[in-house]
Order: C-alpha cells, then structure tokens, then sequence
C-alpha cells in the first residue's frame, strides 16, 4: 500500500483488557449506584482501555479537521445544491461564519480545514491547509471513484493531518467533512462495508424530494454494481471504488488517532461510512472511537450498528461538519471527570449496599 499507511494500520492496537476491567471495577466503587450515569460509563471505561491507563486522561483540547471535497457523482442529479457549495462552505469554515465554528467556539475546540479535494479553486485563506489529491472524484455510478494512488494520498493526507494536530498537543480529535453529494457515497460505502440494502442504506442528504430519493437509491445500486469485482477484491479497493477524497482522508485520520491511542469523536453518516473503512482496515481503530451522535440519515445507524458503537446524542442533525461530534465532547468530558474526581463509598464512609 504505502509505507506510512501500513505503519499506521500495524500501529493500531485494541483496548488495554486489563484497564477495561480495572476502569470498570472503579466506576463499581464511586458513590452512585453501580450503572446510574448509563452510557457514560462505558465511554469512560471506553477511553480509559483506549487510552491504557484508568482513570483516562481528559479529552482535551479537541481539535476538529473538517475534510473538505468533491464528487463526480453530483453529474447525477442526487443533491440539490450547486456543486459549488463544497468550496464556499470551505470560505466560511475560514471565516469563522459556519455552525462547525459556532459549536467549536463553544466547546473549545480548534479548527482545521483541509482541501482533500475540492473541484474549484480556493481563495487563498488563513489557515486553509491545500492538499488536494484531485478535483473531486470520478462518478461512482459509472466506475471506480478513485485510482489506487489516490485513494492513498487521502488517506495519507488524513494520517497527516492527524498527526501535526496530536504534536500540537491535541487530546482529542473530531472528524468533520463538507462535500455535496458526499451521502450518496456514504450510502455505497454503507452497503458495501456492511452488506446491507441500498433502500435502506441511502437517506435525503442535504434534502431531496421523493422522486430525487428514488433516483439516488437507484444512483447507489448502480454504483454498487459497476465496481462489484472492485468492492470484493478488499477494503481499500471498496474504498477507492465508491468512497470520496474526505472519507479516505478521515479514515486515516481515525487510523492516526487510533494507532496514537487517542479517542476520535465521529460525526454524521459520512465519518460513519469513513469509521467502516478505518476498522475494515484495522478492526482494533473502533476502540478508539466515540460515536457522537446519530444523524437523520438511515445508513448512519447501519454503519453504527455494525460498528458496535452507541452514539452519544441523537438530535435528527444531518448538517455534517463535525457539528454532531462536537456536541458529544462536553459529555464524553463530563464521563472522564467523574472517573477522575468521583469519591468512592470508602473514601467518603458512604455505605455501600454491597457491603
Ligand atoms: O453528517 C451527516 O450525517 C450529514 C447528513 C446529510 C448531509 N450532510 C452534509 O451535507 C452535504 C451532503 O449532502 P448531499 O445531499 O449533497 O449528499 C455534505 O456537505 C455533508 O456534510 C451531512
Ligand atoms: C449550506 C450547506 C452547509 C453545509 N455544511 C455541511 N454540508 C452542507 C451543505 C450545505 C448546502
């Protein structure tokens, strides 16, 4: 593949046993009763596996990197917006005007933008960080969306860039994404990954009609079909043949995060599709996610589901952006300081009914 993806797949290790077990047996000692905070636990124990060490560290800063790109598949009629709309969003994000900047402001967190392969030129922007593998993908409905080479560099530009926020110091990272009609091949990469039914797997995106919809599951089962031999040859192949420059890129960067032992916050249907390519690649890359929140788009669920991770907020967001994984990050805080300054029953002479 390439030397820098391989040492990143052979890097990724699954949760520390013993600390799942020695993190759980704490959460068993804190004055609440045993399972009160629910799900929170778990993604405290989540981390503190993933992290190697209980309690775990907390989660921050958070760093988002939204991926921005195009699709060749847009020629099919399966968004309504103007393809166009993928690169200025990428002026807003650099602006500060998007609602990826409202939620980060909020949470802490720091922005990062990446042209992993916008159609158009960019205004030259601060901060805009220019790494474009293409401009846009091929149309998936009629062959492989990507070459070998590119869907590498994506990937390779995702490991990057993952690893130049973890030296910066980031403890956290949130995967974000903006492309037009990047749902359609998070639908395909949905079906593909996860087997499942091109109905059931593709949603309304951004907002389509009834007609649109039917055309766009019709897009998917096309897509599916055209790169058959390509989507069984095996999980990189699946990802070049209907995947998009920003899910290679976010999957390497849940790889980096990953193979760092750092948790990686997912985000929509598209960081969902991205996450099914990262573990296809190197089941243990799941220890390391949180699943942020569940957006409205059906295959989200599916590729969760087969993930087997529970998802933290469930608002019918379907915006992207990163916007749904940044909500999580309070919570996934809140999960680790409980770990951290939670008192026990013996430290605080509270009696334990186990006792
Ligand atoms: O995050 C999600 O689950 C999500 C669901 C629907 C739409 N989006 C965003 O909307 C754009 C893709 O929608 P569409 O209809 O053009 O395929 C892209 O920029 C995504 O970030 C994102
Ligand atoms: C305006 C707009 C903002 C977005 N942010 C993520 N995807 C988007 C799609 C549109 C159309």
């Amino acid at each position: 593949m390439s030397p820098l993806l391989d040492a990143t797949i052979a890097a990724v290790r699954p949760a520390d046993p013993a600390v799942l077990a020695e993190a759980a047996a704490h959460q068993d000692r804190l004055t609440k009763p045993r399972g009160s905070l629910g799900v929170l636990e778990e993604v405290a124990v989540r981390l503190a596996g993933s992290a190697g060490v209980s309690p775990p560290p907390m989660p921050v800063p958070a760093a988002l990197a939204i991926f921005a790109a195009d699709h060749g598949v847009y020629v099919r009629g399966v968004s309504p917006w103007p393809q166009e709309v993928t690169g200025q969003m990428v002026a807003n994000f650099l602006a500060g005007g998007a609602v990826a900047n409202a939620f980060a402001a909020q949470m802490g967190a720091s922005v990062t933008v990446v042209d992993v392969g916008v159609a158009g030129d960019l205004p030259p922007g601060d901060g805009l960080l220019v790494r474009k593998v293409a401009r846009g993908t091929a149309d998936l409905s009629r062959g492989p969306a990507m070459t070998r080479e590119q869907v590498v560099a994506a990937l390779e530009t995702g490991i990057a860039v993952a690893a130049d926020l973890l030296a910066a110091g980031a403890r956290c990272l949130v995967a974000g994404d903006m492309g037009i009609a990047n749902t359609t091949a998070s639908a395909a990469l949905i079906c593909a990954y996860c087997d499942a039914d091109p109905e059931g797997a593709t949603g309304r995106g951004t907002g389509i009609d009834d007609e649109t919809h039917t055309h766009k599951i019709d897009i998917v089962r096309e897509a599916l079909a055209v790169n058959r031999s390509l989507c069984e040859a095996g999980p990189l192949d699946t990802l070049r043949a209907v995947g998009g420059l920003e899910h290679a890129a976010i999957a390497g960067f849940i790889l980096k995060a990953a193979a760092s032992r750092v948790p990686v916050i997912l985000d929509g249907v598209i960081a969902g599709a991205a996450a099914l390519a990262a573990a296809a690649l190197a089941p243990a890359a799941v220890d390391h996610c949180v699943a942020g929140h569940r957006s409205a788009e059906p295959g989200h669920r599916l590729a969760l589901d087969h993930l087997g991770l529970r998802p933290l907020v469930d608002l019918e967001l379907r915006l992207g952006e990163g916007t749904g994984a940044l909500l999580a990050h309070p919570l996934v805080c809140a999960a680790v300081r409980v770990m951290q300054d939670v008192a026990t029953f013996d430290a605080a002479g509270v009696t334990d009914k186990e006792a």
